[in-house]
């Protein structure tokens, strides 16, 4: 008898079946949820009242504006790509169902120790392009089943289960409710460029931000495509070029008033000679929560470590408290302020 190589006995985890049945013929589905022993909980799946629209998303009457017209600017915005009624309810879902981080970590400047808090919440899922993540099929014994709650890391090269210390945190899957949405970016950029992860930031009001940055990090590779959706509040994203002796170059920073159901991609060299940031924000919608989605290609191993440790950590776990209106760590009881 042929050995079985390990590959027959896993395959991808494939995107849910985008053939959908006229609406009268769909009857309403108790909620279900995506499972996972990474996970802090279960995660929701998408309604089809939100699934259905983003899986069909037709951009003819709103093509996206290319935005090339500053030196080494590669932009492609998106105004917008969820409609605004389907973008409020997602963004309800996700700030409902997920887990979100307040992470803190220190960093050397110099001889000193100093302690950052990252002003936002963050959460984050995917893995790099060195290891997938496999569907463990019916086949496999329910006990096997169960401790993996169907999907195992895989080796992209050898198709083996990875080290177990090939990673300092345990990667976790992109759930259900994010990889619609992953498919969606993915079908409106077109460009066949697949992303592996996925980075959530949630802006409670206004007081929450991030610094001038760029994602131009090695192990996101050369020219790295991120394609970045709002949902929420508007807030303001600005753009500057990176200091130039390059007469062309203006230090006038781009401003982009980002509304909710918007994505912007950057893509090209923007990475390497821009920064982004959304600044601290008083005045209208700064009560208000915004939601930024994230996805990236991220090559190297180092990019999932790094990922985690800085929208993950080791720190407490955040749900959304409806009454209370505000994030609230978990196993606490009573009002946190
Ligand atoms: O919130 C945004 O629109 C930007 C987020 C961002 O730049 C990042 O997560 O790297
Ligand atoms: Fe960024």
């Amino acid at each position: 008898m042929s050995k079985r190589t390990i590959e027959s006995f896993y395959k991808a985890v494939s995107p849910p079946s985008k053939t959908l049945k006229p609406e009268e013929e769909v009857k309403p589905k108790p909620p279900s949820f995506t499972h996972h022993p990474s996970y802090p909980h279960p995660i929701a799946t998408l309604p089809s009242t939100i699934g259905r629209p983003l899986a069909n998303i037709n951009l003819e009457s709103h093509p996206p504006m290319k935005i090339t017209d500053q030196p080494h600017l590669d932009l492609v915005y998106f105004h917008p790509l969820i409609p605004s009624p389907i973008a409020r309810d997602l963004f309800e879902f996700l700030r409902r169902e997920l887990p979100f981080y307040r992470v803190q970590y220190s960093i050397r400047r110099g001889a000193n120790k100093m302690q950052i808090n990252t002003p936002r919440f963050t959460t984050v899922f995917g893995v790099d392009a060195t290891s997938w993540f496999a569907e463990i099929p019916s086949t496999t014994s329910d006990a096997v089943k169960n401790a993996e709650s169907g999907s195992v890391l895989l080796d992209s090269k050898s198709h083996q289960p990875i080290h177990k210390n090939k990673y300092q945190y345990t990667p976790r899957p992109i759930p259900e409710c994010l990889d619609t949405l992953r498919q969606a970016v993915e079908g409106a950029i077109g460009d066949g460029s697949p992303y592996n992860f996925c980075l959530v930031n949630y802006y409670a009001t206004g007081d929450d931000s991030i610094s001038y940055h760029s994602d131009d990090e090695r192990f996101l590779g050369p020219n790295p495509s991120i394609a970045s959706i709002s949902l929420g509040a508007q807030r303001d994203f600005l753009m500057k070029h990176k200091p130039s002796q390059d007469a062309k170059v203006s230090n006038q920073p781009m401003k982009f008033s980002l509304a909710s159901g918007d994505m912007v991609v950057m893509r090209g060299e923007t990475q390497s000679n821009w920064l982004h940031s959304i600044p601290k924000h008083k005045g209208r919608e700064a009560h208000k929560g915004r939601i930024n989605i994230t996805f990236r290609k991220a090559v190297v191993p180092g990019g999932t470590d790094n990922y985690y440790n800085y929208n993950v950590g080791n720190g407490t776990v955040f749900r959304w408290d409806e009454q209370e209106g505000k994030m609230r760590p978990q196993g606490t009881q009573g009002s946190v302020s």
